[in-house]
């Protein structure tokens, strides 16, 4: 593509304000796990390490940050080590070295008291086998959280209560967790992680194990739920649809190391290597890609009498004006026209995607 294609990659939050902190977080699996990092072993692939020494790397070296209400989406293949980094961020998997910052506070430095407290108060997670209590209705099930922080049963259903209209799962109070179809017990699970009013959701694969239709449908929930409340995300995927339609920002991960962050289109637009290449070939680049990707210079005989729209304005959504213009599309950011976009530069984006 002949585009102006620069950009820093998307800055995150410094470490000071983050949500989620990662520095240098490494698990190794196995006898001796301690004794690699730090050493020439440490550099080896994950496959060499297991022939030498018999451990598994899990997670190499990641160091990331998630600002405040940022849905981060982790990805990659299966073994890629997503679920070993999310549990790895409140310690229900126990990092062999380094620190994950949650909302300033240092949870690889937290005694297990501390650790525990700061779980329930800090941290929810939705998983993939929803986890609900079968002998327990719906409202039980979400206001289980709170009743083990030892809230007051009259204020822990009143706040169930709230929470299951928010689900859109009114009506089934009562309902036991096996008289609801799968969809509807993971807006339990949902409900659940929500009644604690975490600053922090994790989400490990929570949709993989339901029908398409039902899991778009819980996506657009997602997509619901954070616009109105705003909350920080961690969201482990291994499907790139569902990273590009959820995630601000998306870490893809390969053999337990990071191969690269950034947003869908800089992930599309630019991935880092052939392994995320792969990933992104199936996708439908206009659907994703903004005019930064296909913009070019101004030149001083452009005309000044196209269309205008921001660098961040989609391919997709730019391609019916841009095509019905005589004139091209004149990029303008901060009220500095910072690129063009000729209907060829659009057309390739459009065609291109029709050839694959
Ligand atoms: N308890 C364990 N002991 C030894 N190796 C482990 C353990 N748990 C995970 N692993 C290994 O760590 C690597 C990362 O696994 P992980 O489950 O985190 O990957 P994943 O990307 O979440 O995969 P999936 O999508 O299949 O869940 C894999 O090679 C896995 O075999």
């Amino acid at each position: 593509m002949s585009a102006v294609t620069a950009s820093e990659p998307t800055t995150a939050a410094s470490s000071t304000d983050a949500a989620l902190s990662v520095r240098n977080l490494w698990k190794i699996f196995g006898k001796g796990a301690d004794d690699v990092i730090g050493t020439p072993d440490a550099d080896l692939s994950r496959a060499d390490l297991k022939e030498k020494t018999g451990c598994v790397v899990g997670v190499k070296d990641v160091s990331f940050d998630v600002a405040p209400g940022e849905v981060f989406v982790v990805m990659g293949l299966s073994g890629s080590g997503k679920s070993t980094l999310v549990r790895c961020l409140t310690r229900l998997i126990e990092p062999t070295s380094g620190q994950v910052v949650i909302d300033g506070h240092d949870m690889t430095k937290a005694n297990e008291r501390e650790l525990r407290e700061l779980r329930r108060t800090h941290t929810s997670m939705v998983f993939q086998h929803f986890g609900l209590l079968p002998h327990r209705q719906v409202i039980d099930n979400v206001g289980y959280g709170l009743e083990i922080r030892g809230v007051k049963k009259k204020e822990r259903r009143a706040k169930a209560e709230e929470i299951v209209k928010l689900v859109g799962l009114s009506g089934y109070e009562k309902s036991y967790p096996d008289q609801l179809s799968g969809g509807m017990q993971q807006r339990v699970g949902l409900a659940r992680a929500l009644a604690n009013d975490p600053s922090l959701l994790l989400f490990d694969e929570p949709f993989s194990a339901l029908d398409p239709l039902i899991r778009r449908d819980m996506q657009n929930e997602v997509i619901r739920l954070h616009h109105e409340l705003g909350k920080t995300m961690v969201f482990i995927t291994h499907d790139l649809q569902e990273a590009l339609k959820l995630g601000d920002r998306i870490l893809i991960m390969r053999d337990g190391a990071l191969v690269q962050i950034g947003t869908p289109d800089e992930v599309v637009g630019a991935p880092a290597d052939d392994y995320v290449k792969d990933f992104t070939s199936e996708v439908p680049k206009s659907h994703v890609l903004t005019l930064k990707w296909v913009m070019r210079e101004p030149r001083p005989d452009d005309s000044t009498e196209g269309p205008v729209m921001t660098s961040t304005t989609i391919v997709r959504q730019a391609a019916r004006a841009a095509l019905a213009s005589e004139h091209p599309v004149r990029v303008v950011d901060d009220g500095r026209l910072v690129g063009i976009v000729d209907a060829d530069a659009i057309l390739r984006v459009v065609v291109a995607e029709e050839e694959e």
